[in-house]
């Protein structure tokens, strides 16, 4: 690996499913890796046969000579992930961070399973003698596929300032990055952002319906459906206003958009319902770390 950031790691992926796959994706484009071995059951994906940076191995005892891994990404469901990890432990090691990207598993639960750190405070010391493992619990979201994901981290004390940096700069590759100190944070972390592409991604279902119910052709409804919620995100994206100036900028006195903010914010709105979904996820995440 180069001193500066993540060009030229190599990384070993574990799941190169939905999310280890849109990472994976991105870390490409953006040629952050210069060699990646991918553990993955179903196979590599069609994008990635072939390409020669990436190798398909059976497992973490089967990588090609001489790979050592700057990062492991555990991609894995959360509920094979306690299963999945014992054969990693061998990988523990000074120079390997231990990037997470799964939903409620926290950084004890991987500690307990890679090896748990021997001391208590200097994390660089910790790492320097290759006590415990060096680990990152991220919770990241699919539209890192496209460079535009959300990430919020948190690390454990052996993490060292460069393997820190090293995540950093590979989940910035994919997206905006947040680091946070207090780890119950990923909860709602992952209930906001993590689950919250598909809160947007139901909207636009229900909106295609509902211009269909008032009239429109099924595949006209999904295209504005779609087209408008891809172009409101670019908008809260590219503009520094924040969200309820841009909704306001949209409704005319007395005009149409009034109507429809008028039934969707009626008594608490749709607000009571967010709360729910929200502490709906966070109570799940937390349920998967038992
Ligand atoms: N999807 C999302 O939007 C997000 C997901 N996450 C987290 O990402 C993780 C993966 O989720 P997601 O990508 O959705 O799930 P997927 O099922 O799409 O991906 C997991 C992949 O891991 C593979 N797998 C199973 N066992 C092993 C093993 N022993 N070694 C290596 N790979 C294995 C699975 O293969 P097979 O199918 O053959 O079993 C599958 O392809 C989860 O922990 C989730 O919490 C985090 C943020 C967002
Ligand atoms: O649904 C899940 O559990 C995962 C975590 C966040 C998004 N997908």
């Amino acid at each position: 690996m180069t001193q500066s950031g993540a060009q030229g790691c190599t990384l070993l992926l574990a799941g190169c499913g939905k999310m280890g796959g849109a990472m994976l994706d991105g870390w490409l484009k953006a040629g952050i890796a210069s060699s990646v071995a991918v553990v993955e059951p179903s196979g590599l994906p069609e994008s990635l046969r072939g390409n020669p940076a990436v190798v398909l191995v059976s497992g973490p005892d089967a990588l090609p000579a001489g790979f050592a891994p700057d990062v492991v990404v555990l991609a894995v469901k959360p509920q094979v992930m306690d299963t999945v990890l014992p054969a990693y432990r061998a990988l523990v090691r000074p120079g390997t961070v231990f990037l997470s990207v799964a939903a409620g598993k926290t950084i004890a639960s991987f500690e307990s399973a890679l090896g748990e750190s021997a001391l208590g405070e200097s994390a660089l010391g910790k790492s320097a003698l290759g006590e415990g493992a060096a680990i990152v619990r991220s919770m990241p979201n699919t539209p890192a596929a496209i460079g535009r994901g959300m990430t919020v981290a948190v690390g454990n004390p052996v993490v060292t300032e460069a393997q820190k940096a090293l995540c950093d700069s590979l989940l910035r590759a994919v997206g905006d990055v947040a680091w946070v100190e207090d780890e119950s944070l990923l909860d709602p972390v992952t209930a906001v952002s993590g689950s919250g592409p598909a809160y947007v991604f139901l909207m636009v279902e229900a909106m295609a319906k509902a211009g269909e119910a008032a009239g429109l052709p099924a595949e006209l409804a999904m295209r504005l459906a779609r087209a408008t919620v891809a172009g409101a995100g670019e908008l809260l994206h590219q503009s520094p206003t924040d969200a309820a100036d841009l909704r306001k900028a949209v409704t005319s006195p007395n005009g149409t958009t009034q109507a429809a903010l008028d039934v969707l914010m009626a008594g608490d709105g749709i607000q009571p319902l967010l709360d729910r979904a929200v502490a709906a996820a966070a109570r799940r995440s937390r349920e998967l770390a038992k």
